[in-house]
């Protein structure tokens, strides 16, 4: 299995990684090479779906290989995984992925519009590895395929506000005993500074809260959020008032808060979103929100009718219903766990459309229900084409068309693709 051999490579496979065949047929999976290319290659590991393979040389390179913008993607950063592909074979790539994951639904036509491509040190949101060891502190994203952590230093897809504050963050964990092996931080920029959730393998004591007041002084974040491991995270330092505003209105997010990962990928998404629903809504005009986080969508489409806005994350509740009170909108929000205890037909009933936006899992129990239910619209925003192909099927079979779907690439570089897919029912019209 160690010996080199030259492949052709024909495609691109989901995680990025170039696939090309061996001689007996065993597809091999070759990190860093691009579809159209000749390589040299040391098949490595067999893994579920074929070997693994080292890329030894580029023998004929494609016309779309280009040279990586951060030194770190050479070293190895498993935080990006084409960048050495030019940006426009990016976006194609993404938008047929999301085209085969609903032509395996049972939407072979659907009409996918060409990706939505986002700026390139936008990312407002960083969960950093952080590592204590012989070498000392490393903060960084998993080299690929592999546990370790690659130690950064610059990274061209985050904010510049959050990459300025990896230096001083190394320097204040060099100090804090309470990180002995492994942790881990989560960075969201707000728009009141940087707001850190630290998890770190041991306790902090005084001291180490001391130090960290110190360090949300001298960088200039409102808070510090800490936690042992996963236990719950209680706020550590609060030096100033938190918030970010969604679509004009400030929520105050818990820490470590899931955000949209870019303000343009979140406004594509919010503009896909509203460009699916009817121009009127039929009934009352009440519309669900599935998987709300702090309401990213929620808040927009309270402009469009009443919102019942459904969430597992206390936290994330507990701040939409709060800003949605101060702002006034036609808009409850409740916690809800959807994987447990999907909405049924007869909650269902009442909405003229429904969004919902699952984690990567996507939403299995509940997409079925709502192709089997009265809604006219529903649109799906997916960041997994795996889950979006399996949820989509209930939405095929039961005679439902996609009437928009439109890919969003706000991880730039990354392998991740977003859609925001349009469904109505065959004789509905948008
Ligand atoms: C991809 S995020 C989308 C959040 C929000 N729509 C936005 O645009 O910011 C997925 C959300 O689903 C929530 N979630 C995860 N599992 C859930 C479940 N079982 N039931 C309800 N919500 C869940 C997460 O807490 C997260 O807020």
């Amino acid at each position: 299995m160690t010996t080199p051999v030259e492949l052709r490579v024909t495609r691109m496979g989901a995680a990025g990684d170039g696939i090309a065949a061996l001689p007996d047929g065993t597809t091999c999976f070759v990190p860093r090479a691009l579809p159209g290319e000749t390589v040299g290659a040391t098949p490595l590991a067999r893994s579920r779906d074929g070997l693994r393979a080292r890329l030894d040389a580029v023998i004929l390179a494609s016309t779309d290989r280009v040279t990586p913008p951060c030194v770190h993607f050479e070293q190895g950063c498993g935080g990006c995984a084409v960048q050495h592909w030019a940006p426009g074979a990016q976006a194609g790539w993404k938008r047929a992925r999301v085209a085969e994951a609903l032509s395996r639904a049972g939407f072979p036509a659907a009409p996918v519009a060409p990706t939505i491509a986002t700026p390139m040190g936008l990312r407002r949101r960083a969960d950093l590895a952080l590592r204590r060891g012989p070498g000392g502190i490393r903060i960084g994203f998993h080299a690929a395929g592999s546990a370790e952590v690659l130690d950064l230093d610059a990274c061209p897809v985050l904010d510049a506000r959050l990459v300025a504050l990896i230096g001083p963050l190394r320097a204040l964990l060099r100090r804090l005993p309470a990180l002995r092996r492994e942790g881990s931080a989560v960075v969201n920029l707000l728009d009141t500074g940087p707001d850190l959730l630290l998890r770190t393998d041991g306790p902090i004591g005084p001291a180490e809260r001391a130090l960290l007041a110190a360090f949300a002084s001298e960088a200039g974040l409102p808070r510090i959020a800490w936690a042992e491991g996963n236990a719950v995270p209680e706020v550590a330092v609060q030096h100033g008032p938190v918030g970010i505003a969604l679509s004009g209105v400030t929520v105050v997010p818990p820490p470590g808060a899931f955000l949209q990962a870019s303000p343009a990928g979140e406004a594509a998404i919010i503009a896909a979103v509203l460009a699916g629903l009817p121009a009127r809504l039929a009934g009352r005009g009440r519309i669900a929100d599935l998987h709300a986080g702090l309401g990213t969508l929620s808040i927009p489409l309270a402009a469009r009718g009443r919102v019942a806005a459904f969430e597992s994350d206390a936290g994330a509740v507990a701040a939409l219903s709060a800003a949605a009170g101060r702002a006034g909108l036609p808009l409850a929000a409740t916690r809800r766990d959807l994987a447990r205890q999907p909405l049924t037909l007869a909650e269902l009933a009442p909405f003229a459309a429904v969004v919902l936006d699952p984690p990567f899992a996507g939403a299995a129990e509940q997409a079925a229900l709502l192709a089997r239910s009265a809604v006219p619209v529903v649109v799906y925003v997916s960041c997994s084409p795996a889950a979006l192909s399996r949820d989509a099927k209930a939405f095929a079979q039961a005679g439902w068309q996609v009437a928009a779907a439109t890919p969003v690439d706000q991880f730039v570089h990354s392998a991740q693709v977003e859609a925001v897919v349009v469904l109505t029912r065959a004789r509905a019209r948008v």
